[in-house]
């Protein structure tokens, strides 16, 4: 059976149309939607997707504010940056692009800003919140994932789903959407034994780990659909996924090229938090 490539890009336009119609109805009642992004150094692949944040923020109506931060600033002015951003009514979004120099602790970083605000889903109240089938913010990634499933028709209801990565950005919340729409799920990492003998009865494959090309032909069953979130820059300069995309293909129903797949719904549906995230102070100023 041959494979068919998941468009990621023309889903995530369609999200972002939809996204630019919300913030068209919000301004309307008077509200725009403002999100913040910090950067702390110069990473140029941090720097072009936080660029990308801003553009895309700005193209779909919304109030952008990109704060640079030096690669020496230490935590406590992180911090306090956050703080000011939780106390603007102009924000409805903040996030802070990682990874983060090694002087700053991520978690607490994440644990600084006001979950309410937490557009990256990654305050351990959304996680939470997440887990416990309740309202709140969910990463992005595994958000973008569900929606590209659901636009291509893949049914989850009692299929086989297997997460390969135990990340709290991607893996872990990703296993807990599954789960919510009805997959068996199991989560496969670094220390899985033989993992090709249990990928291989996956319906859904999802593979996160981070490393090229490392999903193959003997990872995947006939017939299933594969999601890559790999990011990897090749030594040939050029990005690949975790999936070795022509040798996987064949056997896939449906799968997510690199470039071209999951990477444009995570910023897509950063807006789409952010939305949502201006509706709901909306409604709670009336
Ligand atoms: N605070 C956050 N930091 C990071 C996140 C995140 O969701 N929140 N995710 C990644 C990086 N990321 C967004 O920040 C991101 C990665 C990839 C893409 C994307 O569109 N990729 C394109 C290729 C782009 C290219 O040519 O380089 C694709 O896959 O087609 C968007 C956003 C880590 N940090």
């Amino acid at each position: 059976m041959e494979g068919k490539i998941i468009d990621g890009k023309e889903i995530s336009r369609q999200v972002k149309e939809e996204v630019k119609s919300g913030v068209e109805r919000l301004k309307a009642e008077g509200m725009t939607p403002g999100l913040a992004v910090i950067l702390v150094g110069d990473d140029p692949a941090s720097a072009a997707y936080v660029g990308s944040k801003e553009r895309t923020t700005k193209a779909l109506g919304m109030h952008s504010e990109v704060i640079r931060m030096d690669r020496e600033t230490s935590e406590s002015a992180l911090l306090d940056e956050i703080t000011r951003l939780n106390g603007d009514p102009a924000i409805h979004g903040i996030l802070v692009q990682l990874p983060l120099p090694e002087q700053i602790d991520e978690q607490r970083v994440i644990a600084a800003i006001h979950p309410d605000k937490d557009v990256d889903g990654f305050h351990p109240e959304n996680a939470g919140r997440l887990m416990a089938g309740m309202d709140g913010f969910v990463p992005c990634t595994p958000l973008g994932i569900m929606v590209m499933l659901e636009r291509s028709g893949v049914d989850l209801n009692g299929k086989h789903a297997v997460v390969v990565g135990r990340s709290n950005i991607v893996g872990k919340p990703m296993a807990m959407l599954l789960l919510q729409a009805n997959a068996t799920v199991t989560i496969c990492h670094s220390r899985t034994e033989d993992l090709p003998a249990i990928t291989r009865q996956a319906d859904v494959l999802v593979a996160a780990v981070g490393r090229e090309g490392m999903i193959g032909p003997e990872h995947v069953k006939d017939g299933a659909v594969v999601i890559d979130v790999g990011i990897n820059r090749g030594e040939d300069g050029k990005l690949h996924g975790d999936v070795d995309f022509e040798r996987v293909l064949p056997a896939a129903s449906s799968i997510t090229p690199v470039p071209g797949g999951v990477g444009p719904m995570t910023i897509a549906m950063l807006m789409s938090n952010t939305l949502k995230s201006a509706g709901k102070a909306l409604r709670e100023s009336r």
